[in-house]
């Protein structure tokens, strides 16, 4: 694999603090391809898309366990060799036992039968694509807390009844279970909506920042990893594992819960520094009573409430528990609502929860950005457009807030407020949206995707249109 990885420009070393680590060997452009590989396995996140590709389009049963989907021959004869051990596996299943299969058991089984057939040699190896590499990753088993274990224990459990295989070591089993755990990432497609889970055990050896150099993107099963920032010759390629709109104590605790480490990368160093704390305040905290001020919370010990950091206006804590309970009662209600397909009770209610948290927290809090996201999917589907746009044209300043200039949400978030303008006419708006987007979007998705050319075309249809409109005025 070093062979390999090298004519890439690329090597692996090992650092203490952090395991295994890629490295370039040569420098790296933004947009630029570093690595690319399909999965050792994968399994997608519903039982009605297709096993291979992840459509969900032109779907069909398999004739014969009818628990798996394909959407055609085509991707039916790509998974035969290992779906024709796992048919028969899961024809005998029991309908109770059908149920728990679970993306996360299915994807283990099929982890279990790649590797046999590739110990069998049915199914070729190649240095990416071996089942040593997986189980060089990390499991941090030992750090497993025990109510996981037990999970991950019972789960081994039912992936043995599944295989039926007299040699199966259970432990070992619960141990990829944790391996996946930190090591497998969630299969999105363009538009960053969740497909289904890989295991691609080469990406897995890239570890993480919270300003990372480079963004994994997928195309079908294939993922990617591609610059975002100029990387020099020498440097660790780094990406994100988690969603890094957050407070740095927020990020922490996700990543230590996962994935067992604390990050060090430049914005968690600032963990604790005066603008680390204003920063979560204003994110994560409450906003300033006035509301002619923008300022946000600090807490105050002497008067058991909060401060203004901007006006010095006190608010005190017994009012803000008041919203807060309020809040969390409507938040509650309104996700049962939306869950239950009550789509218009569920608009009204996540419209109360936006008002509530209006009075609670700061115009940029993560929160609000979240509701005012909800809406905006709700109004989209909808087809309340130009509801929609308001609320889109409210995130992006949060977007612009909380992810650097190229990353793929804010990528995305211009190009809905792009669609939106462009279905209600605002050429001029749509020409600038589109354009922002695909400023952003062919770094991080690169420019040959289907998704990107279609990007593109929109927008030089709205350039077209945004001319033609400006000549007819003339005349
Ligand atoms: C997907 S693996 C990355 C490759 C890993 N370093 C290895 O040796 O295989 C994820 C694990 O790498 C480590 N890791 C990733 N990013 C890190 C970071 N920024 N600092 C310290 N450890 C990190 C953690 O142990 C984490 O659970």
């Amino acid at each position: 694999m070093e062979e390999l990885l090298h004519d890439h420009g690329l090597s692996v070393s090992t650092l203490p603090n952090k395991g295994r680590c890629l490295f370039t060997t040569r420098d790296f452009s933004p947009g630029e391809i570093i690595l690319s590989q399909g999965p050792y396995v994968s399994a997608p996140n519903k039982s009605s898309r297709c096993d291979w590709c992840f459509a969900s389009s032109t779907i069909k049963r398999c004739s014969s366990c009818h628990v798996v989907c394909y959407c055609g021959s085509r991707c039916q004869k790509f998974d035969w060799k290992l779906h024709r051990l796992e048919c028969q596996l899961l024809s005998q299943l029991e309908k109770n036992r059908i149920r728990s299969l679970t993306p996360s058991i299915h994807l283990m089984v099929k982890l279990y039968l790649r590797k046999k057939l590739q110990d069998e040699k049915v199914i070729s190896t190649t240095v990416m694509d071996n089942y040593s590499l997986v189980k060089n990753l990390v499991s941090h088993i030992s750090e497993v807390g025990e109510t996981q274990l037990v999970l991950y224990a019972q789960m081994a459990n039912l992936v043995s009844i599944i295989l039926q295989w007299p040699d199966l070591n259970i432990r070992e089993i619960a141990e990829n279970f944790s391996r996946l755990a930190c090591n497998a990432h969630t299969i999105c497609d363009s538009e960053l909506i969740p497909l289904g889970t890989g295991l691609y055990p080469v990406i897995s050896i890239i570890n993480h920042s919270c300003y990372p150099n480079s963004v994994l993107v997928f195309e079908g099963r294939m993922a990617t990893i591609r610059a975002i920032q100029q990387i020099p010759k020498g440097s660790e390629v780094l990406i994100s594992y988690i969603e890094t709109a957050g407070s740095t104590m927020t990020r922490q605790k996700a990543l230590k819960e996962q994935y067992f480490f604390t990050c060090s990368c430049p914005r968690c160093i600032k963990l604790g520094q005066d603008d680390d704390i204003k920063e979560s305040a204003v994110l994560e905290g409450y906003r300033c009573k006035n509301h002619t001020c923008d300022g946000f919370l600090l807490r105050d010990t002497e008067i058991k409430g909060f401060r203004c950091h901007q006006c010095g206006l006190v608010r005190g804590m017994e009012e803000i528990l008041k919203i807060a309970g309020e809040e969390k009662d409507m938040s509650e209600k309104a996700s049962v609502a939306l869950s239950s397909g009550y789509n218009n009770e569920a608009l009204d209610m996540y419209l109360k929860v936006e008002k509530l948290q209006m009075k609670l927290y700061h115009s940029s809090s993560i929160k609000l950005m979240r509701t005012r996201e909800t809406l905006l999917r709700m109004l989209m589907e909808m087809q309340d457009w130009k509801k929609a746009l308001t609320y889109c044209r409210l995130t992006i300043p949060v977007y612009e807030r909380v992810y650097p200039t190229i990353h793929p949400l804010r990528g995305l978030q211009y190009y809905t407020c792009g669609k939106l303008n462009w279905l209600l006419g605002n050429t001029n708006e749509a020409i600038k949206s589109f354009t922002q987007a695909v400023d952003v979007l062919r770094i991080t998705h690169g420019t040959a995707s289907p998704f990107m050319k279609d990007l593109v075309a929109k927008l030089e249809e709205a350039r077209a249109e945004g001319s033609y409109k400006q000549s007819s005025m003339k005349d």
